[in-house]
């Protein structure tokens, strides 16, 4: 029988055990610039790449909807840096995540992330990889490239695994 997962709304607060909402915000700082014809959310999200002589990736991740029911079967980490997913498109997307540590499977949790929220995982934060909803999805990443071996992959038990409720 495996057990079921509810979504609930991404906010800072909530996800503040696994890293940064990347949002155009009332809570950002914001800067006016352009002579006041942009307005700067300024510094959202900690970018964390430079361990062991990384420099900062930006790519982007074209990725397919997520057959349905959705089954947490496999999490992931970057064990050395952050890694920040922006969406392009203006749809919902899922986000599943752990504290880091060694991974709890009950521990895992599961956001619905609004167009115009992106995320930052921190270093060592357990997630799912990409999760798009409903239509091929493109996001924004901004992660680490350099030396050695930046993941860390965990395949869930039967009996450890989740259906998201979404
Ligand atoms: N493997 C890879 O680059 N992507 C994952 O890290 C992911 O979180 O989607
Ligand atoms: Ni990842």
């Amino acid at each position: 029988m495996t057990r079921t997962l509810k979504p609930q709304p991404l906010t800072a607060q909530a996800f503040a055990p696994f890293g940064d909402v990347i949002e155009a915000g009332p809570a950002a700082e914001q800067r006016a610039i352009n002579y006041g014809a942009t307005t700067r959310f300024h510094d959202l999200a900690k970018v964390d790449v430079a361990e062991d002589s990384g420099e900062p990736l930006i790519s982007i991740f074209r990725s397919s909807p997520i057959e349905r029911p959705v089954r947490v079967k496999i999490m992931e980490r970057h064990p050395v840096s952050s890694q920040a997913f922006m969406p392009l498109s203006d749809r919902p997307y899922l986000v599943v995540v752990a504290p880091p540590g060694d991974l709890d499977p009950d521990a895992i949790r599961a956001f619905i992330a609004a167009p115009g929220q992106g995320v930052n995982y921190a270093r060592g934060t357990w997630h799912h990889y990409s999760l798009a909803l409903d239509a091929v999805s493109d996001f924004l990443v901004v992660d680490r490239g350099g030396p050695g071996d930046n993941l860390d992959e965990v395949e869930l038990a039967d009996d450890q695994q989740w259906v998201v409720d979404v």
